[in-house]
């Protein structure tokens, strides 16, 4: 089944089977007066003997598309045979337990509903969360036994612990009607397979499940053979709105991303992004004065109110941060950016942001259309802008200039986001915040922007301030390098192709960090010196960090003093001898199996055309490392041609 999102889909009393009049009650008093698409096909579906898969673009209204069904089936439930205070009846399994809390309760629900004084007939089912760090397993099943809950939702290691763990002797699942799998292909991502398969096969057969994702992976048609019986898919599809001439962005026929939303990328040097970020967030601004952000970036400067968000912060902060953010007054004069990583790419519901910016390009690409899909949520408009480097076009459909030749020869040529059905449009460079811009695409032909210099100035002198400030510096720098060199479309990433100096320059680094990324690069050859400082008395603003530091110095001058120089030496070299052979031998034959798979693969490619012989004419270094870059090329080939098998074979 497939429909589009361009419109609402009709009121909610059209639904058929019809809902609980407390339920129709609740939904259209928070304002929702009429049904998205995909919950005007899922619902009725999912409440009736359905299974279901479903698709849909971020902000679409999956949420109230299964939690309505898991009301509706518990109610009806409730009127045949109450569930006993030991079994639940519905379970979600969610994979991110950060922004669980902050979603609306059952309780909440009910409570609206009776402020419109409409006593339901019949108590809203009890919901018990079991996930994140606010409660210990063992505190999930007590609750459960002085609380009773028919819903359970949960992350599914928690859920699993829940059921099969403490609760094992209490929890009953055995009159369980309704299983949702929400963010499936994230569950899968996070490695929760097998955790699911397990919760799977000890809950009964006769229920009903729906599993919902924003997009769909091959992956996830195991899953589906595991966990559903004969489901409907329900695809719900943008189409460019008819009798509209079609923008070039919207060449893709068919979006997965809302329609309301603009997706930009600029392309600019790994030193020139903070003045863009700068730019382009004083651009936005004067285009809508209230304009709320959401950046997803490392460094921003500090003239607008910054709240920000990771994966290390508390959830008692996590959540104060998210309501003060979201309630930040749209007229101040200060407007609000929430500096985050990609803790907040999904799951995260703040109807208001305007804006999404993306400093850098996500390492995983499922996660471009989740960004960016925290903006234009709920049919209004948003904005999301990416900034890409020179080398990185290939992300969005210009290879960069090497690849002109090779790619279409391997056949990997495809635009890398269009294929995943996201239109993008290239912005200029921004000149300054009025959005002037002359420069497009090649940042060769652009001369020197003397914002830049002092920008990265400004950097450096707050590194200075603080030792500390360095080292986070440097980890982030060292982090950003790794998760490049790791980046699942390493045809168009390639950490050769970065300008590593750059990058340093951007970070604000003072000196280059010894790791294997850097290994044979000459920085001074690439214009880069070290700041003339005394590291030595370069010093943490923390005292007791510093008491520290000095002190271990000292330790370290006395050792050396007392060893001298050779000892050292001597030392390593006995570790070296020392050095298990067995580990010795390992490492021998991992280092002769990649050999040889290597020569295979030269052998291949050298099977390939006459293309790949003229381009490496240039002489050897430059030849092995284009050939190395051909081996990753195949490497992907190959993958997508598995990936395109598996997915023809389990076609769901
Ligand atoms: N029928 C409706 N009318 C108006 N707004 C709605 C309706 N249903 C849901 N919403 C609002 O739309 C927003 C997005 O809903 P929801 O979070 O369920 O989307 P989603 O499809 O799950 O998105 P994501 O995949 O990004 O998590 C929410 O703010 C929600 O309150």
């Amino acid at each position: 089944m497939t429909s589009s999102t361009n419109a609402y889909a009709g009121p909610w009393a059209k639904l058929d089977p019809t809902l609980t009049p407390w339920i129709l009650d609740v939904v259209q008093a928070s304002g929702f007066i009429e049904m998205t698409p995909v919950q005007a096909s899922a619902i009725p579906l999912f409440m009736k003997q359905k299974d279901v898969v479903v698709e849909a673009v971020t902000g679409s209204g999956k949420t109230l598309a299964f939690v309505i069904p898991v009301i509706e089936k518990l109610l009806k439930r409730k009127k045949e045979r109450p569930l006993k205070k030991n079994e639940i009846g519905a379970m979600i399994i969610s994979p991110t337990s950060l922004f669980l809390s902050s979603q609306p309760s059952i309780e909440e629900l009910s409570k609206a509903d009776m402020n419109q004084n409409s006593t339901p007939s019949i108590l809203p089912p009890a919901l018990l969360l079991v996930s994140g760090k606010e409660t210990t397993p063992a505190q999930d099943v007590s609750l459960f036994l002085s609380t009773g809950a028919d819903i359970v939702v949960g992350t599914p290691g928690r859920i699993e612990e829940f059921m099969l763990g403490n609760g094992h002797s209490v929890v009953s699942c055995k009159e369980l009607d309704i299983l949702v799998l929400d963010e499936a292909d994230r569950l899968l991502d996070l490695g929760f397979e097998a955790t699911i398969t397990r919760i799977i096969t000890n809950l009964p057969k006769q229920r009903r499940t729906g599993l919902f994702s924003a997009t769909m992976t091959d992956g996830l048609s195991q899953l589906v053979r595991v966990g559903l019986r004969n489901p409907v898919r329900i695809v719900v599809k943008v189409e460019a709105k008819r009798g509209m001439k079609r923008k070039p962005e919207e060449e893709v026929s068919e979006r997965r991303i809302p329609a309301t939303l603009q997706n930009y990328f600029l392309e600019c040097r790994a030193s020139e992004k903070l003045v863009q970020l700068i730019r382009i967030i004083a651009y936005e601004r004067k285009q809508n004065d209230s304009a709320k952000f959401i950046v997803l970036a490392l460094l921003v400067p500090k003239i607008y109110t910054i709240y920000s968000l990771h994966g290390h912060i508390p959830s008692s902060s996590r959540t104060s941060t998210l309501t003060s953010f979201s309630s930040h007054p749209s007229s101040s004069n200060s407007p609000s950016i929430l500096l985050c990583t990609d803790v907040a790419a999904r799951g995260l519901d703040l109807p208001s942001v305007d804006v999404v910016i993306q400093f850098d390009p996500p390492v995983d690409p499922k996660a471009f259309s989740h960004r960016c899909g925290r903006t234009a949520r709920a049919g209004r408009e948003g904005r999301a802008w990416c900034l890409l480097l020179e080398k990185e076009r290939g992300y969005v459909g210009m290879p960069p200039h090497f690849a002109l030749v090779i790619i279409p020869l391997l056949k990997l040529g495809s635009d890398f986001l269009s294929v995943r059905k996201i239109p993008v449009k290239e912005r200029n460079y921004l000149l300054d915040e009025e959005g002037t811009g002359t420069f497009n695409s090649c940042s060769k032909s652009r001369p020197e922007d003397t914002a830049v210099q002092s920008s990265l100035s400004t950097i450096r002198s707050f590194v200075l301030k603080d030792r500390d400030m360095h080292d986070k510096a440097i980890k982030a720098y060292v982090s950003f390098i790794r998760a490049y060199s790791k980046h699942e479309a390493s045809y168009i990433f390639r950490l050769k192709s970065l300008n590593l100096i750059d990058v340093a320059t951007c970070f604000g680094l003072l000196r280059l960090p010894k790791c294997p990324e850097l290994k044979g690069v000459n920085p001074q050859a690439l214009g880069w010196v070290d700041e003339e400082m005394d590291w030595v008395a370069f010093a943490y603003k923390d005292k007791s960090r510093e008491t520290k530091r000095l002190q271990e110095l000292e330790k370290k001058k006395a050792a050396q003093s007392a060893d001298g120089p050779h000892l050292q030496k001597n030392r390593n070299e006995r570790q070296r001898k020392n050095e298990a052979w067995s580990n010795k031998v390992a490492q021998k034959e991992i280092r002769e199996k990649r050999k040889e798979k290597k020569s295979r693969k030269r052998a291949w490619l050298k099977g390939q055309g006459q293309h790949v012989q003229t381009k490496f004419d240039h002489g050897k270094q430059s030849q092995q490392h284009e050939e190395d870059d051909l081996i990753n090329d195949w490497e992907e080939l190959k993958r997508e041609e598995r990936q395109a098998k598996r997915a023809k074979r389990s076609e769901i």
